[in-house]
């Protein structure tokens, strides 16, 4: 905002009608009297006071607050104004006699301490006949204020910057042994005034005022003062007399010493009446040669009638300042106040001011949005790090996200994409990744930078990311591809996997692989089986499972899965797993790429990666008994693994493990199972052949006993892993959803915005000073209870009863606002008779 748009009353208005409104004033202008009082201290000594022009009542709300307890207090008006304790008030134009005859009658034989006069004319539409109604209206009240006031009493009224001003106030200087002109921050202009003395009666005619006055403003070549005001304020409206000649002067050209003009007592009445000032005396010339008196001021002295109101401006700050520097100057408040240029300091000051504060409350603010959105990201940072150390349960993850999301608003509760963003920027390629309790780069991790210029790096991450995947996906059919051609048991596999229904149900037979009885055409698969071979015969199990396609990023990770190695457990499960990974890697495929460094494979008997552990359990872990696959796994990882997640590595994770998920089939099974898409019932019916029917009988016993132990559905879920899933279900059930944390956090931010709001208010209340201690505190509690009784609000439902006036109504009753119910008492008492018979026959009952 602009200064010049801040001097516009707007700004101005706009706080002082908001304080009026706070501290229960009916009118800004309360502040204007309070302002003064301030300043004179006219009101608490006073015992009687009238109020002309007083509606709606704000100056007589600030006189009985101010007055003492029983003081007279008269409030006049063209309108009636509604009752304030301790005032009497009625309606009269105080121009006329009987108003002052309705005062006379109020006073009986008392007189005023305080007669003041705020009025403001109701008519007119152009600014000077605007200025001259109030300019006789300031003269009416005048006449009002001599005929009441006590002598040595006060006389306040409003006068307006019009060209009446200076007969005004000569006026009052003939009337009152004290006239002194001052403009509240709050308002225009007002004088206070006492020690009335002799009054002639030409003083308070409005035509004799307002034409004689000029004559003792006349210039002493005989320009008169009339319209010099106007001339200088508003130097583009000039207006000019009809016959081309301002009143009383037909001078076309006028030239003045500039002696003139500073020794002047009103010099603005000399800039607006003269055309040219010039340096003539020896006096002047001296003048003319101080540093202050620039050549702008020259050329604006000798020229005046081309002047704009700046360069007027200019004229009287120099002339201050010449006064001065001759010592001439009394930096008299009155003249001061005269010149436009103290009307805008002063406004410029207390908008500055205004401004300064407003400038206070934004870096407020600012900074505190800084400080929360440092907290938030420190409490993302702790639940990532939660997260990658896998401390943090999925209820948790979800409870502190909502938090953070509460706390702003801003962030989607259940953005996932989040914790992977902020894990990638901490070093690892993915959030699935991450749950390596080894690798958590501390340093990486207390990077603080979460919120700010991330976008980069993110995206040069993911497309890193990308690049390598790709790479790896090549690569990987290529390998594909080689072992098809050459080995006929991949593709008679590849087909067998193909066919979902026998692999969900028949589960993964040892018998199978060996039923295969393909050509041995040597390399890949077949390399495999005999190494496999050669390290422990026994051990083995071979699997229909082929190995599935994984996304090659977790192949050039070896350091990464290691970790998975460390918690398998089961001593017997992990040798084998080691050798697994030994034959796994042994293949050409693996050649170019990393091995997995000494130290991270420190147990190389008892680790394994990720991926070889997906191919090996999809190859050796296989219970063919039971068909379910089970990984022992020691771990005491509480999360689990994601249900939505459609990432086919993450079937791998050690949590998948745990409750033997190994198979996508698997998981959707659990996953049906789970949302109830699929019975139990239903899974064992399907699993019945059209042997399951045949008649047992004749059957040796021991094919009998086979079978009930074998013939059984091959589910490859386990029971835990149900559970598990359920359970997971449950935490992700019992998360708030995101419209119910987005309205959380819209509420809480509206209840923060009125608390501000309120106590903003309040800080108003206590800057302002007409108030004791106790009444701000009263105020302030008041705004604050309101401010929180806002977000409480309850729609409250009247009850009427139909009864009296409201018998056999039709809509809504008299007096009755808002929401309402009618009652009909009979049915009412009808109800509880009717309950009680029911008490009373259960009782009987049960006895
Ligand atoms: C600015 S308001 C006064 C506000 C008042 N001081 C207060 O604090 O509430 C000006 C008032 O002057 C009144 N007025 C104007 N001409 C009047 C007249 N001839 N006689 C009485 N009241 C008059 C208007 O009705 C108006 O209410």
């Amino acid at each position: 905002m602009g200064k010049a748009q801040k001097k516009t009353g707007k700004g101005r208005l706009d706080k002082y009608y908001k304080l009026a409104k706070e501290q229960g004033y009916r009118a800004r202008s309360a502040f204007k009297l309070i302002q003064l009082n301030k300043k004179y201290s006219f009101l608490e000594s006073a015992r009687c006071c009238i109020d002309l022009c007083a509606a709606p009542g704000g100056w007589l709300q600030v006189a009985s607050k101010a007055m003492p307890v029983n003081s007279l207090i008269v409030g006049v008006d063209l309108v009636s104004i509604k009752p304030i304790p301790r005032v009497v008030t009625f309606a009269a134009d105080i121009t006329t006699v009987h108003c002052r005859n309705l005062i006379r009658n109020e006073l009986k034989d008392w007189k005023a301490d305080v007669v003041l006069h705020d009025g403001a004319p109701n008519v007119g539409t152009a600014w000077i006949q605007d200025a001259y109604s109030q300019s006789e209206l300031v003269l009416m009240s005048l006449k009002l204020a001599v005929e009441f006031l006590i002598k040595g009493g006060t006389f306040v009224t409003k006068v307006f910057r019009s060209r009446d001003y200076n007969n005004l106030i000569w006026v009052f200087n003939q009337l009152f042994s004290k006239v002194e002109a001052t403009k509240p921050p709050s308002s225009r202009y007002a004088f206070t005034f006492n020690n009335s003395i002799s009054i002639d009666p030409k003083f308070l005619d409005p035509k004799h005022v307002f034409k004689d006055v000029d004559a003792t403003l006349t210039l002493p070549n005989g320009a008169a003062a009339n319209n010099v005001q106007a001339n200088v304020f508003q130097p583009e409206k000039k207006r000019r007399h009809r016959d081309g000649y301002d009143d009383n002067d037909y001078t076309l050209f006028k030239q003045v010493g500039v002696a003139e003009f500073i020794h002047a007592s009103d010099p603005i009445a000399v800039l607006g009446a003269v055309n040219k000032m010039t340096f003539t005396t020896e006096e002047e010339k001296s003048w003319a040669l101080l540093p202050l008196t620039s050549l702008d001021v020259k050329a604006n002295l000798d020229d005046l009638k081309v002047l704009g109101k700046g360069d007027f401006k200019v004229l009287l700050k120099w002339r201050t300042a010449l006064r001065e520097e001759l010592g001439l100057e009394v930096r008299s408040k009155h003249v001061e106040e005269l010149t436009e240029v103290a009307e805008v300091v002063d406004i410029v000051d207390e908008d500055e001011q205004i401004q300064q504060e407003l400038e206070r409350l934004n870096a407020e603010a600012t900074s505190r949005t800084k400080r929360e959105r440092r907290r938030a990201n420190e409490v993302k940072r702790k639940t990532i790090q939660r997260m990658q150390l896998q401390m943090t349960a999925p209820l948790d993850i979800g409870l502190e996200q909502t938090d953070a999301g509460l706390r702003h608003g801003q962030e989607d509760v259940f953005d996932l994409e989040y914790a992977e963003r902020a894990s990638r920027r901490a070093g690892y390629p993915g959030t699935v990744d991450t749950d390596d309790e080894g690798e958590v780069p501390d340093e990486d991790l207390q990077d603080n930078s979460l919120d700010e210029g991330v976008m980069d790096t993110e995206e040069r991450d993911g497309d890193r990311v990308q690049l390598l995947e790709n790479d790896l996906d090549g690569l990987y059919e290529t390998y594909r591809e080689r072992l098809a051609e050459r080995d006929t048991k991949f593709r008679v596999r590849e087909a067998r996997r193909n066919d979902k229904r026998r692999e969900d149900w028949s589960g993964i037979g040892k018998g199978e692989a060996q039923d295969e009885t393909e050509e041995d055409e040597g390399g890949g698969w077949d390399e495999m089986e005999r190494l496999k071979a050669k390290g422990d015969d026994s051990d083995w199990q071979s699997s229909s499972q082929l190995p599935k396609r994984r996304r090659p990023d977790q192949q050039g990770t070896p350091r990464k899965k290691a970790r998975m190695l460390n918690s398998l457990g089961d001593p017997q499960n992990a040798s084998q797993a080691g050798k697994n990974t030994a034959v796994w890697f042994s293949q050409d495929i693996f050649k170019g790429l990393d091995r997995p460094s000494e130290d991270d494979t420190e147990s190389d008997s008892s680790t394994h990666s990720q991926d070889d552990e997906d191919e090996m359990s999809d190859v050796s872990d296989l219970d063919p008994d039971d068909g379910v696959e089970v990984v022992p796994l020691e771990s005491d990882d509480a999360e689990m693994w994601d249900v939505n997640n459609e990432n086919e590595d993450e079937l791998k994770s050690s949590h998948v493990q745990k409750y033997g998920l190994l198979t996508a089939e698997a998981v959707s099974l659990a996953q049906d199972l789970v949302n109830r898409r699929k019975t139990r019932t239903e899974l064992v019916n399907d699993g019945f052949t059209r042997y399951s029917l045949n008649s047992k009988e004749g059957l040796p016993k021991w094919f009998l006993d086979d079978e009930s132990k074998y013939f059984i559905p091959n589910i490859p879920i386990t029971k835990e892993a149900v559970q598990a899933l359920r359970a997971k279900q449950r935490a992700l059930d019992a998360r708030p959803i995101k419209k119910i944390a987005e309205a959380k956090a819209r509420k809480k931010l509206k209840a923060a915005q009125r608390i501000e709001k309120a106590l903003k208010k309040a800080e108003g209340v206590t800057n302002t000073s007409d108030l004791t201690e106790r009444e701000k505190a009263q105020q302030v509690e008041k705004l604050i209870r309101k401010g929180l009784a806002k977000g409480r609000k309850k729609k409250e439902v009247k009850v009427v009863v139909a009864k009296g006036v409201h018998k056999g109504l039709k809509g809504r009753p008299k007096g009755v606002k808002g929401r309402y119910v009618m009652v009909d008492p009979r049915m009412k008492k009808e109800v509880r008779a009717k309950k009680e018979r029911e008490r009373e026959n259960k009782k009987r009952k049960r006895n």
